[in-house]
């Protein structure tokens, strides 16, 4: 069993993670963490925040000389940020005369309507929405990406698989269908990017996120996850809990701000006579294959051997500049939500943070099927897995 946990608040010292479960001998280094964690900070309409703060990896347990050695993975991201928050972050009792004076300790009571603030609040039992917003705040997510590296490493070495992801609509703005990033579209983004296909499509949405810039709004949109080079068989139809679909389904949506997910054509499928909407099985020279992806590479709750590609839809940052309207928790009159600076967009991280999800939803498949203490005995289980299917 594949398990995971990330601790830490968005303004903290640091986040840590701990993957456990991985086999030995998955190649992993701090590099290609911080690889990931670039690729996760980039993207046109982050805030002045992403320009600034720094994340520092530090493998704290798990790997040595690069490679897992069998037991928990620990990974620490520092934030370069901390020494500006130690005092109102402070995990040790602090002097409470000096916090009241400091301008960044100012109580949120202006709790903004679609982050976690007053749900937070009421259920956490707060008069202040700091200790819900710093663990809400997809910082967080950070940590995720660390451990979906480390993941993805796994898959790539045990079973060759390869994870991408593209955004396919912004604000509105939708990617033409049909085109899907190829393994090695995994480059760092140019500050002027949103990771579309489509250059005149990127160019559009770029645009977009600058009006909304200039309007005080922000910006939602979908991404799409591709995984090149599964086995058929990872997850079950046996049971709702063992489906990868459903699987799929849950990691993505515990995402911040993700309020929809999709298989494949998700949606559209539903409005498609069944003469259209399914993937027809043929005989070709390389094997069984399916003539079209309609089905995102799930059937049965299982993967068919062919591309596998979930989507993600983002709902607007909540933190909206033109701010709206909220009642103010300290004196009980209407008031407008508190915002002191956010993101316009950041669709494109979210495609970053979709990947880490599925590496370790994937990860996790692998291990269920093909067992394994060291990635050499998994890749071993894989192949004669796939040299004895009966049907290829
Ligand atoms: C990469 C990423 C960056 C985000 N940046 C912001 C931000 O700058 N401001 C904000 O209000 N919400 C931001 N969010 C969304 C909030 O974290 C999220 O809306 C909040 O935690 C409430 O959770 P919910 O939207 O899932 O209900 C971001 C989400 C992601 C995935
Ligand atoms: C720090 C990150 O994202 C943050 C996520 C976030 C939120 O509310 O989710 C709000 C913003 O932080 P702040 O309110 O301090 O400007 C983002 O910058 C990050 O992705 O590393």
């Amino acid at each position: 069993m594949l398990r995971w946990l990330t601790a830490g608040e968005s303004h903290g010292p640091s986040l840590v993670a701990i993957l456990e479960g991985l086999p030995a001998h998955v190649q992993v280094t701090s590099d290609d963490i911080a690889d990931a964690l670039a690729r996760r900070r980039l993207g046109y309409g982050r805030g002045a925040r992403m320009k600034f703060e720094q994340d520092q990896v530090t493998l704290v347990g798990g790997v040595r000389h690069g490679r897992t050695q069998g037991g928990p993975v620990a990974i620490q991201v520092g934030n370069t940020e901390w020494p500006k928050w130690e005092k109102v972050m402070s995990a040790d009792p602090v002097d409470l005369d000096e916090l009241a004076s400091m301008a960044r300790n100012v109580p949120l009571t202006r709790p903004r309507p679609g982050h976690a603030d007053l749900a937070g609040m009421q259920k956490y039992d707060f008069d202040d929405a700091r200790p819900i917003l710093e663990r809400a705040s997809a910082r967080e997510t950070a940590a995720r990406v660390a451990l979906g590296r480390v993941a993805s490493n796994f898959v790539e070495q045990a079973v060759g698989a390869r994870i991408v992801s593209h955004v396919i609509e912004l604000g509105g703005i939708r990617a033409p269908a049909g085109s899907w990033p190829e393994p090695d579209d995994v480059a760092r983004l140019d500050d002027d990017e949103v990771r579309c296909l489509d250059p005149d499509t990127s160019k559009l949405m770029v645009e977009r996120i600058d009006q909304a810039h200039k309007d005080g709004d922000t910006l939602g949109g979908v991404v799409e996850v591709v995984v090149h080079g599964l086995p058929p068989g990872l997850g079950s139809h046996v049971h709702w809990d063992r489906r990868l679909d459903s699987r799929l389904a849950g990691a993505l949506m515990g995402i911040q701000a993700i309020k929809g997910v999709e298989v494949g054509d998700g949606f559209e499928i539903a409005a498609t006579p069944g003469s259209l909407a399914h993937d027809e099985i043929v005989p070709t020279p390389e094997g069984i294959r399916r003539v079209s992806g309609r089905s995102g590479g799930t059937e049965g709750g299982m993967t068919t051997g062919e591309i596998l590609r979930v989507r993600a839809a983002m709902k607007p940052i909540a933190t909206v500049p033109r701010a709206l309207r909220t009642v103010d928790l300290a004196t009980g009159e209407a008031g407008v939500a508190h915002h002191q600076r956010s993101d316009v967009c950041a669709v494109p991280a979210a495609g970053i943070v979709a990947e880490a999800m599925v590496a370790l939803v994937i990860a996790e498949a692998v291990l269920e099927k093909f067992g394994g203490d060291s990635v050499q005995e998994t890749r071993r289980n894989a192949e004669s897995y796939l040299d004895h299917l009966r049907y290829r």
